[in-house]
């Protein structure tokens, strides 16, 4: 050992890593901490490897169901999100020959400035930030939502969550704000789950593909161990990402002639070519009332051509729009993006089935 590596152990962590007048640092339990305090038992983590599976299996085409990925933007209210899932689950059983139900389980949101960061930043919806809290009430209840059957889906935003969360869901996202970032390519690449990458804000699908092909190689990385320990992590490559058209600055992209041009991209840098299309965000151009009229313009490609488009993403609630967290809050209702209602969700699901 080094004389300078020998000072710098003789220091104390409090010391190596002081409060200052920009941040404060405050204790988290390790991810092993975490997960040992509140495991997931062997039934659950079994049935979620089969989840995977079966969502890889839609995205490469060997089964030719399509992929919906469906629920609130954000979940802020446990219990209205296990109210949500027990509706979602009946219907996913229901519809299981005709489509495969994911359903969203967002517990981080990206802010385009700042706001509501999700569950598991400010679970008291209060700006609290109680990050600890945030992290054991969003293990309970992805571990609870995982419970009633239901592949879960989440957008993996901090690194460093995702080390506490990743054993509960069977897909995660790579959001429009984070998809050209090396930080999140490289936490795919060592993920053995199958991932979606967003196109950016702005619309381009290349740093998607450039996130696909960067995501697919093995990486050595920054990290931490299970039990939180500074770590240099090597990772495989995950071979299982694809595409998702969420539309852009310049509007939705989507319609035929957008689909073509990402399969056409795709093919160029030799991905899959499965894609899923968010009827949300730059597709509604944010107006969930018209996620409907996107879902039915999927569909009638998905007709012409069922490989056009492995799936979708629908952005529902149990009661339809929005509201601010200025006010006392009604039950059901999205706190960040506008949402379908359920009964519009429900009719939307039959007919991606029946198409
Ligand atoms: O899906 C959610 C939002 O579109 C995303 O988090 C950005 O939200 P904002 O523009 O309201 O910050
Ligand atoms: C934030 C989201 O989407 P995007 O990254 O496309 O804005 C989302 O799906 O919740």
């Amino acid at each position: 050992m080094t004389a300078h590596l020998a000072a710098v152990r003789s220091h104390t962590a409090a010391e190596l890593a002081p409060a200052t007048a920009r941040r404060h640092v405050h204790a988290l339990p390790s991810p092993a901490e975490l997960r040992t305090a509140m495991p997931l038992d062997p039934a659950r983590a079994e049935r979620i490897r089969a989840q995977r599976g079966a969502i890889r299996a839609v995205l490469a085409g060997t089964d030719p169901r399509p992929l919906a990925i469906v629920g609130p933007c954000s979940l802020h209210d446990p219990e209205a999100a296990l109210d949500y899932g027990q509706r979602l689950a009946a219907v996913a059983d229901r519809l299981a020959d005709d489509v495969l139900i994911v359903m969203r389980a967002y517990v981080e949101k990206p802010r385009t400035t700042v706001g509501w960061k999700g569950l598991l930043h400010d679970p008291s919806l209060d700006g609290g930030n109680d990050l600890a809290r945030g992290l054991r009430v969003s293990r309970d209840l992805l571990m609870e939502l995982a419970g009633l059957g239901l592949p879960l889906a989440t957008e993996l935003l901090s690194p460093v969550a995702a080390d506490y969360l990743e054993d509960c869901l069977a897909w995660a996202a790579i959001g429009a704000r984070t998809t050209e970032s090396q930080t999140h390519r490289e936490l795919v690449s060592g993920l053995d789950l199958p991932v979606g990458f967003k196109n950016g804000t702005d619309g381009d699908l290349g740093a998607a593909r450039d996130a696909m092909q960067a995501a697919a190689c093995p990486h050595a990385r920054f990290g931490s161990d299970a039990d939180g320990r500074p770590a240099w992590i090597e990772t495989a490559g995950n071979p299982d990402t694809h595409l998702i058209l969420r539309g852009g600055r310049g509007g939705p992209n989507c319609d035929a002639a957008g689909v073509a041009a990402a399969r056409s991209m795709l093919a160029a840098a030799g991905l899959v070519p499965g894609m899923v299309v968010d009827c949300s965000h730059a597709n509604s151009g944010k107006d969930p009332a018209r996620q409907p009229a996107v879902l039915d313009e999927v569909i009638a490609q998905r007709r012409a051509d069922p490989a056009a488009i492995a799936g979708v993403m629908l952005e529902s609630h149990l009661r339809p729009g929005r509201q601010g967290l200025d006010a006392p809050l009604a039950y059901g209702v999205s706190v960040t993006d506008g949402c379908l209602g359920w009964a519009d969700t429900e009719a939307a699901l039959e007919r991606l089935a029946a198409g």
